[in-house]
């Protein structure tokens, strides 16, 4: 597909130009706005299932250019929502040292430092997540808020191989560990919302669950994702520091944003 960036004349006020979805209905990410919200007592809390890798197993780390990813296990899914869902890959969206804040998802307009994203296909109907990503109820997207605090160990092991990815299309296979150690403790308090991918193509496909707990880390772990990886290729003589990589607030239309909480 057609370039897209975070900034310039690639940025995301001309996404639409090439990825039409991008100017439509049910976009995302939205501010979680108090006046928004509406308890709903059936929003059960959120099970994951075969999270605990082993470190026997290896995943792929990639850059893809417009974040760092790491491909999931499809045996790693979700319960807990109107369908089966199971994980395809996780990446991150952050700022950078100047402006730390980068989150996409925003409450009452406070962004956080960064957002880690886990992306899930119903399986239930889908073979794979390509053939999800553009269907009504294709896709389902864990968002965990992320602040700096204490060191996340979790976090860390991934971190770790940064390195070895640091330009565009770099992939590089890391021992598996345990996912469930990135997700906040409590996943029964979440927000829920209809929305999209936040990057092109766009498409309204994805159930969103935002937890309301953020998890933290390590102000030196936040400086190293905004240090260590380049939106450039190796080959590209011009370093381009990969941050901000965040799309930024939706208008939430008329859309009523469920909370499995009481304020
Ligand atoms: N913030 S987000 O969760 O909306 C989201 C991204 F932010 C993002 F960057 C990607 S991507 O694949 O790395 C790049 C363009 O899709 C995906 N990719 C997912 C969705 C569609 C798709 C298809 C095949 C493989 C991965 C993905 C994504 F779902
Ligand atoms: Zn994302």
């Amino acid at each position: 597909g057609h370039k897209w960036t975070y900034t310039g004349p690639d940025g995301e006020e001309h996404w639409h130009e090439h990825y039409p979805f991008c100017h439509g209905t049910f976009q995302s990410p939205i501010d979680l706005n108090s006046e928004l919200l509406r308890y709903d007592p059936t929003l059960v809390p959120i099970e994951v299932w075969n999270y605990n890798l082993s470190s026997y197993e290896q995943l792929t780390l990639g850059n893809n250019g417009h974040s760092v990813q790491l491909s999931l296990p499809r045996r790693m899914h979700l319960s807990g929502l109107p369908h089966r869902y199971s994980a395809a890959q996780l990446h991150l969206h952050w700022g950078s040292p100047t402006m730390p804040a980068g989150s996409e998802h925003t409450v009452n307009g406070k962004q956080f430092t960064a957002e880690l994203h886990v992306v899930h296909f119903n399986s239930d109907r889908y073979p794979n997540v390509s053939v999800a990503a553009d269907k009504s109820d294709g896709l389902a997207v864990l968002g965990i808020l992320i602040e700096v605090g204490d060191y996340n160990p979790s976090f860390g092991q991934f971190l770790k191989y940064l390195d070895g990815v640091k330009y565009k299309d770099q992939r590089i296979q890391v021992p598996a560990f345990d996912i469930r150690g990135l997700l906040p403790a409590r996943m029964d308090e979440y927000y829920r919302y209809d929305g999209s991918l936040t990057t092109p193509p766009c498409y309204p496909s994805v159930l969103w669950t935002v937890f309301r707990n953020p998890i933290t880390i390590s102000e030196e772990q936040f400086l190293a994702l905004c240090t260590s990886v380049f939106s450039s290729s190796q080959q590209e003589s011009a370093p381009v520091p990969l941050n901000g990589n965040y799309r930024k607030s939706q208008d939430s239309e008329d859309r009523i944003i469920l909370v499995s909480f009481r304020e």
